[in-house]
């Protein structure tokens, strides 16, 4: 910038900045030291480790002081690695912290005070030397929300206690890179576009970006949010929810930081890209990174080793093989399984199994028969039927285990634990003669002790025998939930009920064959683990304290009734956008994004779309039902193009010759993306040989930089620089699901987005006005294109 066009304050403001780096550095300096000691020190203790100890079992006495010897040396040695652990964080921070000290600040008169504060705002907090004075405030404390949340004029912040109010006499902007302030600006907004403006010009990234300096007035309320224990966000594709999330993650690990630890959060992604794809926001911010996992693994966990979980993802391929046959059984049942109705369904069959109809295993020890099933069935009937289930099943299982310890005393006389005392080997004879000499030391009879160890060494057989059937019982494998979950799809009592799908006998005879394979599809999986979970009892996991659903618009109003039994303390945070609801049970009245949502919750809408450029966003929002809500960020770029083409040949041509060029434009991350897996492979492989592609599945963990084949659904949550529809035919998208397929898939490009078609356009395309993008039919390539 020529000096004349510099800001008048120019001068004064770069030397603060270096003599805020400066303070950094000396800063990084003294850390670097610490650091360096306490790594020292680790490595000390752990070679030394055995040497301070002091080692001796020979005794009781000394046993229990070798341990505890064991156990202060282990502590201090955590300790230490804690330490050193905070030191290399705050590290990472402050290096951060050299090559862009603040992005902005504000200047506060306060009501009342006769000066006005000066506050620059950064990543993180930096004090002077002396540590008294504040050179830099962490964007997340309290009186840094004015920055987000008001243009220069009165404003006001909440502190915990008080709400303080005053007037901001000047807002102003920096870019400061490597340690150099290139640019500064006063604004007059709240975050001036101009620095989104030149933000959202760049490439896209493998890895995303935190958005703490560029936050909006209206994400900075998801942030900040502290009053809801369920916030529900729709917000456009691209308008930041999954930005808002992470930034709000950091924010309440800053704002509870005495409470609040990142284990205690966890984030459900949509797709195992996505969990790496955001992996980087919350270190860059100086924290650690919640849980992160997919609902698919969340629900795997629940279940035991006995069933195998479909994938989503192929219940998605299912479903778009199939959608356009009539009354297909798995369809109907995708969207009627997730629903409330079939909640209600599953609580009655629970209720009723409170009166009658428990299935039980039979008890068997060593091949015989020891608590016939019917037993059982009588013993729990039996019990006050105003206990609930869970208690009842407590109640049996005690029951159980007082047989068993009559069966224990009954086997402990049968020749085949003689025979097996002979197997037991010399550690344990060790720990029946050290039993021994215990009992000996109370008693003076030794008569008697050679019979004494041997109904020692029986018990100990015995007890070992029926130690994993004593497990199983605790675990409450005696009751056979899948033989009782299967009475619901089997009896005529539930199969004849009203208001049940006009398919439902088909629904049943499918679930049932899948249910007896014990492969639980993925719109079954929800419904067989809560009404296990209800039959149980819900071990309710209390240390969760926040939720984070990104892509909400995909659970369903009893996938949440399932998390909200699973997580009773926890609050939540649920993001979506109901245009790109892709399962076959998200429909607007069933989502969590609905505002029918029984639940009390509170509710924002981010309406502007930030990621595409303005031409990209104008074309979309045009084929969406409430698309007149999506606000496009005036960024400039070239229109949507749409290719058509009769023959594959000239289509994959021209889709190699717009890869082409993109690269030449200097775009990094290009995404051709499909609809199903099947076209994606098959795209990949005819062109693979022409160009370097990778090939992106639901195993795949992470993408780089180049051009992906990749189908929509997986392409969710993420961007690239340029988007390819390789097939947008009429005849490719058509249903509803279908549109918010091809939705999800063309907001997924920041800079470019083209299309293709072997006929005429899919009847989206058709919605949008012409002049919201070019139309091309090709001829032949070689001898050039004709515009329509
Ligand atoms: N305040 C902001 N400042 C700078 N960039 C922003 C801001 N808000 C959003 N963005 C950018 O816009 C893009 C989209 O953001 P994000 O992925 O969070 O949106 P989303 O609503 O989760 O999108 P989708 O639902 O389509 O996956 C990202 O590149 C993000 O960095």
């Amino acid at each position: 910038m020529a000096e004349e066009n510099k800001h008048k304050d120019w001068q004064p403001e770069k030397q603060r900045m270096h003599q805020v780096i400066d303070v950094i550095k000396q800063k990084i300096a003294v850390l670097k030291e610490r650091a360096g000691k306490l790594k020292k020190d680790v490595i000390n203790i752990r070679t030394e480790f055995w040497d301070d100890v002091t080692v001796n079992i020979e005794e009781m006495d000394d046993k229990i002081e070798t341990e505890a010897s064991i156990k202060q040396q282990v502590e201090f040695l955590s300790e230490r690695e804690r330490s050193h652990g905070q030191v290399s964080e705050r590290l990472s921070v402050l290096d951060r912290l050299k090559d862009s000290p603040y992005f902005g600040r504000i200047d506060f008169k306060e009501d009342g005070k006769e000066e006005k504060d000066t506050i620059y705002i950064g990543l993180a907090t930096v004090m002077d030397e002396k540590e008294e004075e504040f050179y830099v405030y962490d964007w997340r404390a309290p009186i840094a929300s004015m920055y987000y949340d008001y243009p220069p004029g009165p404003a006001s912040y909440e502190t915990t206690s008080d709400n303080i109010s005053g007037e901001i006499t000047l807002k102003r902007q920096y870019i400061i890179r490597n340690g150099e302030l290139k640019g500064m600006f006063d604004t007059s907004l709240t975050i001036g576009d101009h620095l989104l403006q030149s933000v959202l010009g760049n490439q896209a990234n493998t890895k995303m970006r935190n958005i703490v300096s560029t936050i909006q007035k209206e994400q900075n309320k998801i942030i900040r949010n502290e009053r809801s224990k369920v916030l529900v966000i729709q917000g456009a594709a691209g308008s930041g929810k999954t930005s808002a999330a992470l930034q709000r993650v950091a924010y309440l690990l800053y704002r509870y930081r005495e409470t609040l630890t990142s284990d205690q959060i966890i984030l459900f992604s949509p797709n195992p890209l996505f969990s790496s794809y955001v992996s980087r926001v919350l270190p860059e911010l100086g924290e650690n990174n919640m849980q992160q996992m997919t609902f698919y693994q969340f629900l795997n966990k629940q279940l035991d080793d006995q069933f195998t979980l479909e994938n989503p993802f192929d219940q998605m391929e299912y479903y778009l093989k199939n959608n356009r046959k009539s009354n297909d059984p798995r369809i109907t049942a995708m969207s009627y399984k997730a629903s409330m109705p079939f909640k209600s369904l599953v609580d009655e069959f629970l209720t009723n199994l409170s009166e009658e109809g428990l299935e039980f295993r039979n008890i068997t020890f060593r091949g015989e028969l020891v608590i016939p099933k019917e037993a059982i069935y009588q013993f729990f009937y039996k019990l006050d039927s105003e206990l609930s289930i869970p208690a009842r099943l407590e109640k049996t299982v005690h029951w159980i285990l007082r047989g068993l310890k009559q069966l224990e005393w009954m086997e402990r006389e049968k020749d085949w634990v003689l025979e097996e005392t002979e197997l037991l080997d010399k550690a344990d004879y060790v720990e029946v003669h050290e039993t021994l000499q215990e009992e000996l030391r109370y008693s003076e009879d030794t008569f008697n002790d050679f019979n004494r160890e041997e109904q020692l060494l029986r018990k100990l057989v015995v007890q070992r025998k029926l130690k994993p059937l004593r497990t199983k019982i605790e675990r409450l494998q005696f009751v056979d939930s899948l033989k009782t979950f299967r009475h619901l799809f089997i009896e005529p009592k539930w199969k004849e009920r009203k208001n049940l799908p006009s398919n439902w006998e088909e629904i049943c005879e499918l679930t049932d064959v899948y249910l007896l394979r014990k492969t639980l599809l993925w719109e079954d999986a929800p419904a067989y683990i809560y009404f296990e979970k209800s039959l149980f009892g819900f071990t309710s996991n209390q240390s969760i304290q926040h939720l984070f659903i990104d892509e909400a618009q995909d659970y369903s109003p009893f996938h949440f009734e399932l998390l909200k039994k699973i997580f009773p303390a926890s609050r939540m945070t649920l993001l979506g956008d109901i245009n790109q609801a892709i399962y076959a049970h998200a429909t607007e009245e069933e989502s969590l994004l609905s505002e029918n949502l029984e639940e009390e919750h509170e509710r924002i809408v981010l309406k502007r779309s930030y990621r595409s450029t303005a031409p990209i966003t104008r074309f979309t929002k045009e084929f969406m039902d409430n698309g007149h809500l999506i606000e496009a960020f005036e960024r400039d770029g070239e229109l949507p193009t749409v290719f058509e083409a009769s023959q594959r040949r000239t289509i994959e041509d021209k889709i190699i010759e717009t890869i082409q060029e993109y690269l030449n434009k200097g775009y990094e991350t290009i995404a051709i993306i499909g609809k199903t897996i099947e076209e994606c492979e098959s795209i990949h492989k005819k062109m693979k040989k022409r160009m370097p592609l990778h090939f992106i599945n639901h195993e795949s963990h992470t993408f780089n930089r180049g051009i992906v084949v990749i189908p929509a659904y997986l392409a969710k949550g993420i961007e690239f620089d340029a988007v390819i529809i390789p097939d947008a035919s009429i005849d490719h998208y058509k249903d509803e699901l279908e549109r918010n397929l091809f939705y999800t898939a063309c907001t997924r490009a920041m800079h470019e987005l083209s299309m293709f078609t072997r006929k005429e356009p899919c009847r989206f395309i058709k919605e949008v006005p012409a002049s919201y993008y070019k139309h091309y039919k090709i001829f032949h390539i070689k001898s050039g294109q004709h515009d329509t």
